[in-house]
């Protein structure tokens, strides 16, 4: 049997992507029966019916899921900000973070619009993510420079690309593979968001192998429905810290003896960090007694 991904669905029609060749197949009636919901991402095995026709026979365990978009085998999360123009704001980086923190996905940090950046205050924010943990690619979509380390880590990969508006998504995945960008309609698309378009998600194949799939439902918006009790994992450096705190309900905004707090007075947790946390928190709670 052949086997290939599933980069796109419509009107019950499941495009495969296999190697460099794209087959229109429908799904073998008993998956229809046992309402199996095969997604975008998903791999298949399938059989050619006719000339360039397939019917999927298999569909192989699913390693990963993303919700929103409903992507499977989502290999990472690549979030974009921009040193400049829109100005960095690690509040904003913060709120993205938490969102791929939540989809449990390897996640990459870029910085683009380098060519901008002549100030300290890009530098320690780019230290500062890095000492968390996270992989941070400063880069140019208009020079190139810094492009290549983020090209190697797509290669062979599925990547949902996200981040805020105008901070050069488009530009960078048309510096990485010229035509991609157009292809994700809405990452440059300034109409449609909010109306009433039904996108569905796409993978677009990235040059030689991988995948790039577009991120719309990834907004910011979406706190409402997370408990406050969850945000706290989404802060790495609060990991060690969570079990020393005096109350093991504590969510570290006004209890005492509260090992994050004190981590925060004592500068080795960032400020910051800490202040996004909170912000976030106190809004779902705000959110909860209806005051938003
Ligand atoms: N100086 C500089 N400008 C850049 C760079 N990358 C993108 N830009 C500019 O930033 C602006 C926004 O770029 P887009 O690629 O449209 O941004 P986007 O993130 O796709 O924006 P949305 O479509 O709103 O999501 C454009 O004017 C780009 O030319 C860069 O590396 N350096
Ligand atoms: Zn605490």
């Amino acid at each position: 049997m052949l086997q290939g991904v599933i980069v796109k669905a419509y009107n019950s029609y499941y495009y495969v992507q296999d190697n460099h060749k794209t087959i229109m197949c429908t799904l073998r009636g008993r998956f229809k029966k046992e309402r199996f919901s095969l997604l975008v991402g998903d791999r298949v095995g399938y059989e050619i019916t006719n000339e360039d026709k397939g019917v999927i026979e298999e569909i192989l365990p699913r390693q990963s899921m993303l919700i929103r978009p409903m992507v499977a085998n989502v290999d990472q999360v690549v979030l974009a900000f921009a040193a400049a123009n829109p100005d960095i704001n690690t509040v904003l980086i913060d709120r993205f973070l938490v969102l791929a923190e939540l989809s449990n996905l390897e996640i990459v940090l870029c910085i683009n619009k380098m060519d901008y950046a002549d100030n300290q205050e890009v530098d320690s924010i780019i230290a500062l993510y890095r000492n968390i943990g996270y992989t941070v690619l400063p880069l140019s979509a208009k020079t190139g420079w810094g492009l290549d380390a983020l090209r190697d880590r797509l290669y062979d990969k599925i990547t949902a690309f996200a981040g805020p508006s105008g901070v050069g998504k488009s530009t960078l995945l048309n510096a990485l593979q010229p035509g991609l960008a157009l292809a994700t309609g809405s990452v440059s698309e300034k109409i449609g968001r909010g109306k009433h378009t039904t996108r569905y998600a796409e993978l677009l194949p990235f040059a030689n192998s991988g995948f790039v799939v577009d991120t719309p439902g990834f907004s910011l918006a979406e706190f409402n429905h997370l408990e406050e009790k969850h945000i706290m994992h989404c802060f790495r450096e609060f990991h060690p810290l969570i079990e020393a705190c005096k109350f093991s309900s504590c969510i570290h905004i006004r209890e005492p003896q509260c090992a994050v707090k004190q981590a925060v007075a004592d500068g080795t947790v960032s400020q910051q960090r800490y202040d996004s946390y909170q912000e976030i928190v106190l809004e779902i709670q705000a959110n909860k007694k209806g005051l938003y």
